[in-house]
This record gives C-alpha cells, sequence and structure tokens, in this order.
C-alpha cells in the first residue's frame, strides 16, 4: 500500500483487521471492538480509536498482543501506531467527550501538571502514555513551552486542518507524533507542492504537543532560518550558542529543507543537530517540496538520516476537500459565502490551497466592501482576471516590487530600506502580500528580499493586508489594481 489513500479504508486491511482481533481475548477485545484500521504503510498500521483512554490501552497492555495478531494476519512484522478520530466518537456515539484540542488541553494539562508534581506515580497505567519519556529524562529543569517562543502560527491547528484522502496519512502522522514524539516516527518527513498544508501540520504538530505536554521545549524553524543562524554564528564566533540552542529542544519542527541543498556547512551542522537531537529520542519534523531522495544536492549521509524514520506527502486535493477547506475557512473567519459560491471557487482553484483561500477572501472582501453578499454573480466577475486560463505566468519579487514602486511614490530601495513612514510602510506591506500571493516563495525570503527582514514581518504585512482588505476600499482597489498589472506584466515577459 503507498501514500495515496482512499476516505475508507481499503477492505482488505479491513479484513486483516478483522482476522486479527478474532484471535484476541475477550479482555483485549473489548479495547478494539470501536477501533478503525486506517492504513499500512512501510511495516506500520495507523489505528484510529475514539479517546485517549482507548489509545492508552491499545500502547499498553493490549500492543503486544494486537501487534502478534496483525503481523500473523500479514505475515509480516508490523508495528501498531494508534491515533485519535474526531469523527469516530460521532459515528459510535461514544459517551466519551468528542476530540476537541481546547477540551483535551484542560484535561491534559491536569494530568501533566499532576504527573510532574508525582513522578513516580508508576502504578497508573491508564495515564502513563501521556508522559513522555524524553521529557522526563531531559535534564533541564520543566518549563513552559509557549506558542510564541516556539514560534508558532496560531491558526495552524489540527482542528482547523481538514482531512481528505489528499492528506488523510500525512494528518494521520502527524497526530501520531504529537501524541507520542520520538516514539512513533522519527524523523517524520512531510513532502508535496506549494500550498498543499505541510506548514499547517507542522505548526499543528508543535501546538498538540504544547497542549499535551507543556514542559515540553518546541521549536519551529524555517531551513532558510536555520542557513541564517549557522552563517552568523560562524561570523560571530558563536557556534557554542547555536548548538545548545537547537540541541536542548525536545521537538524540532524544520520547513522546507530543500533550502539546505548546496549549503555545506548548513549541512554539517544541521547533520549534527539531527545525531544529537536524535540519540535522545527527541522528534525531528520535516517539510520538503519533494521526497528526501529527490533532494539530489544534499549530502548523502543526512539523506539517509532523513529517510530513517517515515516519509509521507501530501497531494492535492479533491473537489469534496477543497469545498470542506472553504467551508471551514468561511466559518473560522466569519465570512459569509453561499454554497455555490464556494464551488465554484473550490471547482476553479484546483491545486494550491492557499490560491483557494485568497479567492474566497477577494470575492468576500468585495462584497463587504460594496455592502451587498456574494452571489454566484458577483465571485465570477470579481474572480475573473484571479482564475487563470491556461498557464499561470511566472511571476517574480522584482516584477511586484517594480510594478508597486511604480504605483506608488516610492522606489524600490524605499521598499526595501528601514524606513517606516506610514505611506512606505503600508506600500511595503501590500508588495509583500502580493509576494506571498502570487509567488511561491517562503515567508523568509521574501523577508530577504525586502532588505533582509525577519520572516514574522512578513506573516504580520501578510495578515494586516487581508484585514485592510475587507476593510478599506482604497487597499481593496489597490491590490487588485496592482494585481492585475504584475500579471499583465508577467504575461509579456
Ligand atoms: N487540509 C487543509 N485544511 C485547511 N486548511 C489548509 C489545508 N491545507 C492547507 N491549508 C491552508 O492552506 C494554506 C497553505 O498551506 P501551507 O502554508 O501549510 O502550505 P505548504 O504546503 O507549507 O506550502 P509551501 O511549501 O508554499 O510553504 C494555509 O493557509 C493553510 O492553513
Amino acid at each position: 500500500m503507498h501514500d495515496g489513500h482512499d476516505a475508507n479504508p481499503d477492505e482488505q486491511l479491513e479484513e486483516v483487521w478483522q482476522r486479527a482481533v478474532s484471535t484476541l481475548s475477550p479482555g483485549a477485545k473489548v479495547w478494539v471492538y470501536s477501533a478503525k484500521p486506517l492504513t499500512l504503510h512501510n511495516n506500520i498500521m495507523i489505528v484510529a480509536v475514539q479517546d485517549d483512554l482507548t489509545r492508552a490501552q491499545l500502547e499498553s497492555r493490549v500492543r503486544p498482543a494486537l501487534e502478534h495478531a496483525i503481523s500473523t494476519a500479514l505475515q509480516q512484522e508490523t508495528r501498531l501506531v494508534v491515533t485519535i478520530e474526531p469523527s469516530l466518537a460521532d459515528a459510535l456515539h461514544a459517551q466519551q467527550d468528542a476530540y476537541s484540542p481546547q477540551d483535551d488541553l484542560s484535561t491534559k494539562r491536569q494530568v501533566g501538571a499532576s504527573l510532574e508534581s508525582e513522578p513516580d506515580d508508576d502504578d497508573d497505567d491508564s495515564g502513563d502514555e501521556f508522559v513522555p519519556s524524553w521529557a522526563e529524562r531531559s535534564s533541564a529543569p520543566p518549563r513552559i513551552g509557549t506558542v510564541a517562543e516556539a514560534r508558532l502560527n496560531p491558526r495552524y491547528l489540527f482542528e482547523n486542518f481538514v482531512i481528505g484522502s489528499s492528506n488523510r496519512f500525512a494528518h494521520a502522522a502527524a497526530v501520531a507524533v504529537a501524541e507520542a514524539p520520538g516514539k512513533a516516527y522519527n524523523p517524520l518527513v512531510i513532502h508535496g507542492e506549494s500550498g498543499l498544508g505541510k506548514t499547517h501540520l507542522l505548526h499543528a504538530i508543535g501546538h498538540y504537543v504544547l497542549n499535551l505536554y507543556p514542559s515540553s521545549r518546541v521549536r519551529y524553524v524555517n531551513s532558510e532560518e536555520f542557513t541564517n543562524d549557522v552563517i552568523n554564528a560562524i561570523r560571530e564566533n558563536r557556534t557554542a550558542a547555536l548548538k545548545r540552542k537547537y540541541r536542548e529542544i525536545d521537538v524540532l519542527l524544520v520547513d522546507d529543507i530543500q533550502f539546505l541543498e548546496g549549503k555545506e556547512s548548513t549541512q554539517t551542522e544541521f547533520f549534527h543537530t539531527f545525531n544529537a537531537l536524535h540519540n535522545e529520542n527527541k522528534q525531528i519534523v520535516m517539510t520538503s517540496d519533494r521526497p528526501p531522495k529527490n533532494l539530489t544536492t544534499l549530502e548523502d549521509r543526512l539523506r539517509n538520516r532523513f529517510e530513517w524514520g517515515l516519509t509521507t506527502d501530501v497531494q492535492p486535493p479533491d473537489l469534496e476537500t477543497r469545498i470542506a477547506i472553504l467551508r471551514k475557512k468561511a466559518a473560522n473567519e466569519k465570512l459569509t459565502a453561499p454554497a455555490d459560491v464556494l464551488e465554484f471557487i473550490a471547482s476553479k482553484v484546483q491545486t494550491n490551497i492557499r490560491e483557494l483561500e485568497g479567492a474566497l477572501i477577494r470575492a468576500t472582501a468585495f462584497a463587504n466592501l460594496n455592502g451587498t453578499t456574494v452571489d454566484l454573480q458577483l465571485a465570477q466577475i470579481v474572480l475573473k482576471d484571479l482564475i487563470a486560463e491556461g498557464e499561470e505566468p511566472d511571476i517574480t519579487a522584482g516584477m511586484i516590487m517594480a510594478q508597486t514602486a511604480a504605483y506608488s511614490e516610492f522606489s524600490i530601495d524605499d521598499l526595501c530600506s528601514t524606513n517606516r513612514s506610514r505611506n512606505l510602510v503600508l506600500a511595503r506591506q501590500i508588495a509583500m502580500y502580493l509576494c506571498r500571493e502570487l509567488t511561491d516563495m517562503s515567508l523568509p525570503k521574501i523577508g530577504q528580499e525586502f532588505g533582509n527582514r525577519d520572516h514574522t514581518t512578513v506573516m504580520h504585512a501578510d495578515r494586516k493586508i487581508r484585514k485592510l482588505m475587507a476593510e478599506k476600499h482604497a487597499v481593496y482597489n489597490q491590490v487588485t489594481e496592482l494585481t492585475a498589472r504584475i500579471k499583465q506584466q508577467a504575461r509579456q515577459s
């Protein structure tokens, strides 16, 4: 079986599962009657259950018998990974609360807190899976990891992530890793094309780990930032501090590892960081725009290590998933759009979820500004120039800056400068927003283009302009006009 998975587990998997379950003792069967096999990959079977208690039982008491039964049924050594599937709880009318990270937070924080103060409570085997051995072993004093310190985007949570056949496996693997860092798969590599949710999953792992294990140290880093850190540390002769920074982490989330290609000293540093963390059973999760084996200019020793754990991909979502993503986005951001508008957008924007969301925001912002609501006709008009017929032209940051400069009273140098006069800040933020919307450039790369700014500045600009577009006619018009000019220039070049 491979990475592509259907919404329902295939019959073969179900049959193997049933065969395995039928051989279990009645005591063990009690815990598995409601479980659902999700997928089989690289000798690992992922099974979903409806709640924490069942998961803890499957991972402790029931595990040996169940793994043995599955291995026998499949005639190959197979490991079990248990994850929680929210829909299962609904479907089964489980008495437990339906899964919600927010609800989990309170209960698990309590579990975490009580275990922290009573670390020797060995007898409570129903809760022992909540305690990460790596966190217990950690010699550093416990501290509360925060979302900001970990550099996590607060919007990228598992609960905001729509699961479909294109990302089901990656999602299940991400949840499994977050629930048992350093145990399930190490490293986990998620690869796929731009805008398909890799970064979202990476941050979601970070949030979930911090919810489950508040004292753990989680850090998100883009590979370009890591590279800059290495270069600066070498230049400023403080490599020891750099080592400490990255090696005292329990869960390291590294985005876009393709940027490590061709950067020798960064690769060396990363290799040692990787080894140090992996040896200590600290979790490493990475994303890449291609499978590690295709990162051809990466050192062999690094590429080999990336393949130690689990590699999974995310694919472009199917129509149903695209509609579900738009629905969730509209609900989260309180954007009102009828079903036919969502279907229209989902049918037109097919391969990049960032663009999908962008189209929804454009349509609803336009309606909002004009004091009306979006209907199909309006959406078709507003999105006419956004939805390309045929090939999308290649747009560069240079084009965006040049057009923004030409359209405003500023020069490209001004856009890259540190000058923070009001109008200039707005023009700069619009140009950054357009880089995010119209190119595949990463946040750090965009920051670099605009006078070496931090990626969080770009993130802030992106959010700010999205908001302003819905509030201010002038900004909406400026963005629309600039988008049209940039696309026109790109088509001509
Ligand atoms: N399954 C999903 N459900 C809900 N939102 C999603 C999903 N997948 C992606 N998104 C949203 O789409 C946008 C783009 O996703 P993300 O930045 O994670 O993509 P990526 O694969 O990391 O792209 P890149 O390689 O360009 O960084 C984000 O706003 C994210 O929240």
